[in-house]
């Protein structure tokens, strides 16, 4: 049968784990929906993410549907942009998960199935769709995408501890935070930028073809392209996903009760206008730990990072893969499917 119209075969991809296992029921209903309004709709759910991510890049890569649909949280949203973006075929978000934070970021409908499965309805029907950035991420693990932010300090080590805890652990973000600022030690880092608009007082050398490089210690190096992670956390306040660029977020912070004391203001954004927390606007970073030299100062009070002790780097909340990772900012990969005439929410919210 070759006669569906094109934009009316949709993959579904649910993530019946994301909230707790509330993802399931959201799944099936948002199916149900789609296919009661004359949609053709094929389950590409996985077995776990790995499964889901390959069903979906098939299908997306053989042309057999038109848009896929996710299920879920910043987890699920991973999976689809590994799928589609680059490819011209749209991606819908049904934000279903614990922190939702790219939904969030575009302004889409949080938790709220009904409204957010209409809004994909009203897209699908007129082909409306918003063009967003993503991040190209390369590294010793290969290529990956990501959606949200890139992360390589504290909240990739928060990250990492919570992800070996199991799911149902009530607070494990909230846990494993506390956990890694009591064992708080500043990591060295080598950043090249390229294609810096904004430096952020951040002292930078400038380097051949458009580059410009950082080397010393800090807690926190974040590639933004969406101005929260971790649930509600305003890491890059500031942040746009249609600008084209990444904010990465640098505290050259050493000691433990400095980090302590950044954590609680990320909360509102209220930490990037601290004197030691820069953001440099720039097209593509390079995160590299660096060895100890005149330009990285050696440990203080709170001790020495071994570059082996440096966590992976963690995109959309998922492992990436140990540095140097490269983070590029690609200017429209994703074609968002959005209601026609929402807000756009390719600018951050107040804080
Ligand atoms: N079938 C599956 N498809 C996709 N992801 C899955 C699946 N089963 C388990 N997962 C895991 O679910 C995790 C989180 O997914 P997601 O972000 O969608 O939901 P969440 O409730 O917001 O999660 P979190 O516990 O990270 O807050 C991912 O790390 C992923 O590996």
């Amino acid at each position: 049968m070759n006669d569906v119209p094109a934009r009316r075969r949709v993959g579904v991809a649910v993530n019946p784990t994301a909230a707790g296992g509330r993802g399931l029921d959201t799944g099936r209903f948002v199916a149900a929906r789609l296919r009661s309004a004359g949609l053709d709709v094929t389950d590409l759910t996985g077995r776990d993410a790995v499964d889901a991510t390959a069903r979906a890049t098939t299908a997306v890569r053989d042309g057999a549907v038109d848009a896929l649909v996710v299920v879920g949280g910043d987890g699920m949203v991973h999976v689809g942009v590994q799928a589609v973006a680059g490819t011209g075929v749209p991606l819908g978000v049904v934000a279903a998960g614990t922190g939702n934070d790219f939904a969030a970021a575009h302004r889409l409908p949080v938790r709220h199935a009904e409204t957010a499965v209409e809004g994909l309805l009203a897209a699908l029907a007129t082909g409306h769709v918003r063009p967003v950035d993503a991040i190209s991420v390369t590294g010793p693990a290969g290529g990956r995408w990501v959606a949200g932010a890139v992360s390589a300090g504290l909240d990739a080590a928060v990250n990492q501890r919570a992800n070996t805890l199991p799911a149902r652990v009530p607070a494990r973000y909230a846990l494993s935070a506390l956990a890694e600022i009591a064992g708080f030690r500043a990591w060295a880092y080598d950043l090249t930028f390229t294609g810096v608009v904004a430096a952020g007082d951040l002292p930078l050398a400038p380097g051949p073809d458009d580059t410009a490089r950082w080397r010393g210690r800090a807690a926190l190096v974040t590639a933004a392209n969406i101005h929260r992670i971790g649930g509600g956390i305003r890491v890059a306040p500031d942040a746009r996903t249609d600008d084209g660029l990444l904010d990465v977020v640098v505290a050259p912070v050493l000691t433990r009760a400095a980090a302590a004391t950044i954590f609680p203001s990320m909360f509102s954004g209220r930490h990037v206008r601290r004197r030691d927390v820069h953001v440099v606007r720039a097209r593509a970073v390079t995160i590299a730990a660096a060895g100890p030299g005149p330009d990285v100062p050696g440990p203080r009070a709170t001790g020495h990072h071994a570059a082996a002790d440096l966590p992976l780097a963690h995109g959309d909340g998922e492992a990436l893969g140990p540095l140097p990772v490269t983070a590029r900012a690609v200017p429209a990969a994703v074609l968002l499917l959005a209601t026609p005439g929402a807000p756009s929410g390719s600018v951050a919210a107040a804080p």
